[in-house]
């Protein structure tokens, strides 16, 4: 069954935590919409609105070191529902919005949508954090991953309105993992649309060090079971990092699905080694990327004066849904997210390459893997910042991907594993058309 179709199947009506958080915070005032989020992140950091006046608005900054606290036990403990919060993103009720979210589909541009979602977990995390006797937050929040999105729908329209609901759902000693739901309306009702999971980490003043943040304390049987999860997803995280190609072989299995690949793209008239041929219906790894270049402007900052992490999202998105697009010849549907890990900050005038390449297909599916890293002109040097999984679907069958050398094989075999653990049980892949 199609990943959508499982997702909707296990989680029609939303959780009774969001219920019962829904009915307590519908009262007479309206939800805020995704305008007021980034003005909100402002006043809680305290940030120039100019880029000239930001060195000063850092330095301010650092006054509030002697806000944060010694230990994690001097912060009072929070509940789910402190930082919970619907926001409505009102494409439906403010039509001169939708020029921003539109895309020649006459649908939603995905990209817009993983911008939003950023900024509303970090906004989340300040809710979870906050001190209400301090104006300014000590704590610079920033994205550490991009643990899951799943999406149930293969269609955001672009005049309905839309409403996430996000709340924190487990806490470490300084990070903060993030639930976030968004749904559309539809003839009245608001309906699934995804589901996603963050990892937030919460730094000092001037983003050097780590800073503790409040413990969360789970009420009740469910919340005891999302804390679980959440604890569980933590060591999960772990296992599959200490696992990762890069510090390990591959396994027996997938040996042998590296070397059966090999096998049929051998020249049976010489052979020999040395001289592959490409199977029918297939295309070799090395023609199947593509890459960009985007010089980080000061209008991409985020609050801490770092290019926002939904913007680096957004690029390397469209760069991947580009790729599949040209791969599989028709358009491609976005299913699955995961796994996008900030390893480092990317600075302001930063030159950003972007390297998108289908990494693994399998009947309709095709899972790209984006490569970004920042090249410092004075040093010559490369550093990876990111990289991105995105697993998409295509109208109709795709080629299969053939790596030819080793490190393609590796890459072959990371993006299998990213797509087995999104789309588990999703493989038999029906007609795409018929998804909702
Ligand atoms: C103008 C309005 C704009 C409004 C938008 C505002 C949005 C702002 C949000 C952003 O845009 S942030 C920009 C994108 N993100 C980054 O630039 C982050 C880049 N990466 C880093 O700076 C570091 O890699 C990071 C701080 C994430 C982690 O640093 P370390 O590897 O030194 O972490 P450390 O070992 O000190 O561990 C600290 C915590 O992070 C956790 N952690 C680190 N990497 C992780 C990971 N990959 N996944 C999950 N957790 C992770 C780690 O487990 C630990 O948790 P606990 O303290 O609770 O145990």
């Amino acid at each position: 069954m199609l990943a959508w179709m499982r997702w909707c199947t296990l989680s029609k009506s939303p959780p009774a935590l969001a219920r019962a958080l829904t009915s307590m915070t519908s009262g007479s005032h309206s939800p805020p919409d995704m305008s007021e989020v980034r003005n909100k992140l402002r006043a809680i950091v305290g940030v120039s609105t100019n880029w000239s006046d930001h060195l000063q608005a850092m330095n301010e900054r650092k006054a509030l070191h002697t806000l944060l606290a010694k230990s994690q036990a001097d912060l009072p403990p929070r509940r789910m529902k402190d930082s919970y919060i619907e926001v409505i993103l009102p494409l439906g009720s403010q039509p001169e919005l939708r020029e921003k979210y539109l895309n020649v589909h006459n649908s939603v541009r995905f990209g817009r949508i993983l911008e939003d979602l950023d900024s509303l977990g970090v906004l989340i995390c300040y809710t979870h954090t906050k001190n209400e006797a301090v104006q300014r937050s000590p704590l610079s929040i920033v994205t550490a991953l991009v643990d899951k999105i799943d999406l149930c729908k293969k269609v955001i329209y672009p005049d309905s309105d839309i409403k996430f609901t996000v709340n924190v759902s487990w806490v470490g000693k300084t990070s903060m993992e993030v639930k976030m739901h968004m749904l559309q309306l539809h003839d009245g009702v608001y309906s699934r649309v995804l589901d996603a999971t963050f990892v937030m980490v919460a730094r000092d003043p001037e983003n050097k060090r780590p800073a503790f943040v409040n413990p969360i304390i789970p009420e009740g049987p469910e919340e005891e079971q999302i804390f679980k999860h959440g604890q569980l997803n933590k060591m999960r995280r772990v296992d599959f990092s200490t696992a990762s190609l890069l510090k390990m072989a591959p396994t027996a299995e997938e040996r042998t699905i590296i070397h059966d690949i090999f096998l049929n793209t051998l020249d049976t008239r010489t052979v020999s080694f040395r001289s592959r041929v490409l199977p029918p219906s297939s295309v070799w790894m090395e023609d199947a990327k593509l890459k960009g270049l985007e010089i980080c402007h000061p209008q991409e900052r985020n609050i801490f004066n770092r290019i926002f992490g939904g913007f680096l999202m957004r690029k390397a998105y469209e760069l991947g849904w580009a790729t599949a697009c040209s791969y599989g010849g028709s358009r491609p549907y976005v299913v699955a997210v995961d796994d996008i890990m900030f390893q480092r900050p990317v600075e302001i005038g930063s030159l950003l390459l972007l390297s998108a390449q289908v990494c693994y297909t399998e009947k309709y599916y095709i899972q790209v893997r984006v490569h970004s890293e920042v090249y410092d002109s004075n040093t010559r040097e490369h550093n990876t910042t990111n990289v991105f999984h995105f697993s998409f679907m295509s109208e109709s069958e795709v080629p299969q991907i053939v790596p030819k050398t080793y490190g393609e094989s590796m890459l072959y075999l990371d993006g299998k594993r990213h797509f087995d653990a999104t789309l588990k049980g999703t493989k038999d892949a029906q007609n795409p058309n018929a998804i909702p």
